[in-house]
């Protein structure tokens, strides 16, 4: 680590966003310690303590005068501003993907055979470009995720449509696009997929895939998996 960054805590960078705000990331501004003591909710020794630190890590260069001083921030500070700035940029702005974590359970060998289908095969092959293992795999979710599911309902999911043979009709189902991650290691595109007709309730996730998953990942019964949904 080095002396810059052991020098400043937050407290030198509330000091720093108040000087940017003022103006001192284009030029010299006037600052008075009184007053960034008042807005600092400090001291006046304390914000001259602050300034002091944001000269020595190099963020700002000051000139002292007999009324207060002229501080401009230097091309370092506005770096330490900028990295603040991508913090909270990624909080309020980026679409976070959905983390869904749960374990792996064998359900009643049914998903096998509707994957299979020539019907749903034929949309598989051509909406989400692969041809799935026959199966789904089960995720039983932790309590949380059980929560956070009905968030995937808002994401744009790929449209699977009913359709009937001689027999019966067939429900219609949505693919959600993921990333199955399990024990560090991932494998991508696995698809959560929704019937519309189904027994599961909402504590479970099924997912589509390529490859036969199990193998794939070494994956048992009770293993702990994250489906990371895109949104
Ligand atoms: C693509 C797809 C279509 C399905 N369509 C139907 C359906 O038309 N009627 C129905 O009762 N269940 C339907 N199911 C749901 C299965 O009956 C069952 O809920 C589940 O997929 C089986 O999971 P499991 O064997 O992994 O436990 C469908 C499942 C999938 C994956
Ligand atoms: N892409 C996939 C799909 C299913 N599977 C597994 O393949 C088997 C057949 O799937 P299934 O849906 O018929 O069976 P269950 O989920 O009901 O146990 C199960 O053991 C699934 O967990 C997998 O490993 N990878
Ligand atoms: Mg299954």
């Amino acid at each position: 680590m080095s002396r810059a960054t052991l020098a400043v805590g937050y407290d030198e960078l509330a000091a720093l966003k108040l000087l940017a705000l003022d103006g001192a990331r284009r030029g010299e501004v006037k600052v008075s310690c009184g007053d960034l003591a008042g807005r600092l909710d400090a001291s006046t020794q304390t914000a001259s303590r602050r300034l002091q630190a944001l000269e020595e890590a190099g963020y700002v260069e000051r000139d002292v005068v007999s009324d207060g001083q002229w501080v401009t921030i230097t091309d370092d500070g506005d770096r330490v501003l900028q990295r603040e700035y991508e913090d909270y940029r990624r909080v309020f702005e980026t679409t976070a993907d959905l983390e869904l974590r749960g374990s792996v359970t064998a359900g009643m060998g049914e998903g096998r055979h509707y994957i299979s289908l020539p019907g749903y095969k034929r949309q598989f092959e051509e909406r989400l470009g692969y041809e799935p293992f026959p199966g789904t795999l089960n995720v039983e979710l932790a309590e949380r995720s059980r929560r956070e599911r009905s968030a995937m309902e808002s994401f744009d999911g790929v449209d699977i449509d009913e359709w009937e043979d001689d027999e019966r009709t067939y429900g219609s189902a949505t693919c959600y696009p993921a990333v199955l991650e399990a024990d560090g290691d991932t494998y991508d595109p696995v698809h959560v997929i929704v019937p519309d007709r189904t027994h599961h309730d909402e504590t479970k996730v099924e997912l589509i895939a390529a490859d036969k998953l199990r193998d794939e990942l070494g994956l048992a019964d009770g293993d702990e998996v994250i489906v990371h949904v895109s949104q």
